[in-house]
């Protein structure tokens, strides 16, 4: 169970955004909309421990994300800006080595498997340089077919993707719902996911 209560965010002088609460059990999602720097990105690096809130708590599981530390990111799968991915590798090499960094190494089949679902089969062995925008953004992406992680944060997962990827995306959303995950995703697009998910716009 993921819980917000009262989220302040500050950046230099600016408020973004005030007294945001919402409460996530398992198998339930949301999404959150705004403008161009109402502070999307700034509220998911909240939840992930990245940033400090200027006031309010994040409670995963009724504890206090700071007090958890290691186990809370153990659960976490954040895809977030930059995607993290090494220019020199394949993105074959590129999973493994995240997944190995991890400590949750994970089979060569499996990371074809999810390379294929997200229709990278054809690149797999290029070195990440060689792709383009779309295309290493569906790598970072092939991370949700390998996850075992309880709750997703994706900051704009669909960006620079086309419709059957940003299908591949939604599928894998819903599927980890359905398997009993939560999900936070930020997002400009329409996202087809067959689950109901919350909703939030942050901002004026
Ligand atoms: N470290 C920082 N110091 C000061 N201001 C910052 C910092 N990081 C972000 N900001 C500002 O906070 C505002 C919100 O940024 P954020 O990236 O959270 O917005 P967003 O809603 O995700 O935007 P977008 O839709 O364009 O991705 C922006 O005006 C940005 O310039």
């Amino acid at each position: 169970m993921l819980e917000v209560s009262n989220l302040d965010c500050v950046r230099g002088e600016r408020r973004l955004f005030h007294d945001v609460s919402f409460l996530l059990r398992s198998g339930e999602g949301l999404l959150i909309t705004g403008e161009n720097g109402s502070g999307k990105t700034s509220l998911l690096r909240m939840l992930v421990g990245l940033t400090p809130p200027f006031a309010g708590t994040i409670n995963w599981k009724t504890r206090l994300i700071k007090h958890l530390g290691a186990e809370y990111r153990r659960e976490l799968l954040y895809c977030g800006h930059p995607l993290g991915l090494k220019d020199s590798l394949s993105a074959t090499e590129n999973l493994q080595s995240i997944a190995s960094l991890v400590n949750e190494p994970v089979e060569l089949s499996v990371v074809q498997d999810a390379l294929e679902r997200i229709g990278l089969q054809g690149c797999a062995h290029m070195p990440v340089r060689a792709l383009s925008q779309g295309q290493k953004r569906r790598v970072s992406l092939a991370r949700l077919f390998l996850s075992r992680r309880t709750l997703w944060v994706l900051d704009e997962p669909l960006t620079a993707l086309d419709t059957k990827a940003s299908q591949h995306v939604a599928q894998a959303v819903d599927r980890h719902l359905d398997d009993g995950g939560i999900a936070v995703i930020t997002t400009h697009q329409d996202m087809a996911l067959a689950s109901p998910l919350q909703t939030m716009r942050i901002g004026a």
